[in-house]
């Protein structure tokens, strides 16, 4: 099938659906039709692994928000869709987001046992700004709230 082959880094330049990037709110819970086209990151390495859509289950993707208040517990998953040359896909993401004066960094109850805070204390709008500043670049956008 042609979707399961590894998709090489030219094919992801040239590719319309959605660019390589992060999620940047905590959680986001995704329904796919059957039409393939959804990949994350390899969690160590370059590669990228294939979501296939499962009938009936729901993607839960992990954001920067996420990984910040688990002072780096959660990872966040870098992802991106390479549409179907043949077919529609749609897809029904629901994002979880926080007021834009909210104040977030790493939970008193992850770091009361004496754990290093790995961020600082953000307010989500400058957060959520320097996020869409950058575009898709990946890992860069979480240097914001890096102590
Ligand atoms: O369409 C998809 O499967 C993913 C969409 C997505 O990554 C997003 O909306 O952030
Ligand atoms: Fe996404």
């Amino acid at each position: 099938m042609k979707w399961a082959k590894p998709i090489t880094e030219k094919l992801l330049e040239l590719s319309i659906g959605a660019g390589r990037h992060t999620d940047v709110l905590p959680i986001t819970t995704l329904l796919q039709d059957d039409v393939v086209g959804l990949y994350v990151r390899e969690p160590k390495g370059e590669g990228w692994i294939h979501v296939p859509p499962v009938k009936g289950a729901l993607v839960i993707n992990i954001g920067d928000v996420l990984q910040i208040m688990s002072n780096d517990r959660y990872k966040r998953v870098e992802h991106h869709v390479i549409e179907s040359a043949s077919r529609n896909r749609v897809s029904a993401p629901i994002f979880v987001n926080l007021a834009p004066d909210a104040v977030f960094g790493p939970l008193k109850q992850v770091l009361e046992n004496g754990e290093k805070p790995w961020h600082k204390q953000v307010v989500y709008s400058d957060y959520f700004n320097c996020f869409f500043s950058k575009g898709h670049e990946g890992k860069q956008t979480m240097e914001f709230s890096k102590l």
